[in-house]
């Protein structure tokens, strides 16, 4: 499984479908970020052959989501393990026997095995958004329900917004992986992204990884945003 940093590290989310600016972002940042994210739509773009050029760079966060019946997920595990993947994502809404399918599965794979994280709440979702899911009580009271199961389960760590951190951390301890999206630099937008903070707000609150997509790979000098957060991540 990939070390924890011993600062909160960086992922950058590669979010696009072509293979070719991947790999320049994948060139571009490796040098400022401990693991490159690709997602739903890198993979659905290219399938899974293209990520070992990507991997060639960084480790690499394999960010699916799966949330499906447990023996789906755990096949879909399996599958995703050939990859070789630092991380993985399922779920947690799928429940426990989903979980602990999908770590059953990774398991499969060894040592070397990706840590299986556990979605809880995404961080583009607002209180208003959770409700009218039928979810009442609102996002932090979710998320902490989602992962006490998840974790309870077997998850190796969970995916939250920076505003969960503290309270898991209260809740948990300093033991599961923490890798926090929903990051936004000072001044930056934020998109569709509800739940947010700063990179220094989110190491601070005790992020073991910051998940950040546009703020570098939309800046007009990808590799130049990623350094300065890293910098400013150091201080
Ligand atoms: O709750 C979640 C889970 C995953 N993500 C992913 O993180 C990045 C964030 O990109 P930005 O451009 O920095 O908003 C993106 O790949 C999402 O799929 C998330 O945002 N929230």
């Amino acid at each position: 499984m990939i070390p924890r940093p011993p600062h909160a590290g960086i992922i950058a989310a590669l979010d696009t479908g072509s293979p070719q600016r991947a790999e320049a972002l994948a060139e571009a940042l490796a040098p400022h970020v401990g693991c490159l994210k690709l997602g739903l739509e890198y993979f659905v773009a290219n399938g899974p052959a293209a990520i070992a050029r990507i991997a060639a760079r960084a480790p690499i966060f394999l960010d699916l989501k799966f949330h499906d019946i447990p023996n789906t997920v755990a096949g879909a595990v399996r599958s995703a393990c050939a990859l070789r993947p630092a991380m993985l994502t399922i779920h947690a809404a799928g429940g426990p026997a989903m979980v602990e399918a999908a770590r059953r599965a990774a398991e499969e794979a060894g040592p070397d095995r990706p840590a299986i994280l556990a979605v809880t709440v995404l961080t583009s979702t607002d209180a208003a958004t959770l409700a009218s899911t039928g979810i009442s009580g609102g996002p932090a009271q979710q998320v902490l329900r989602l992962a006490r199961l998840a974790l309870d389960a077997g998850a190796d760590g969970l995916v939250c917004s920076p505003r969960e951190v503290p309270m898991i951390r209260a809740a948990h301890g300093a033991g599961p992986l923490l890798v926090v999206p929903g990051i936004r630099p000072a001044g930056s937008a934020a998109d569709d992204q509800s739940r947010i903070a700063t990179p220094e707000e989110t190491a601070d609150a005790g992020a073991d990884w910051l998940v950040i997509g546009r703020p570098i790979t939309a800046a007009p000098d990808p590799a130049a945003a990623a350094a300065a957060i890293a910098g400013s991540l150091r201080r």
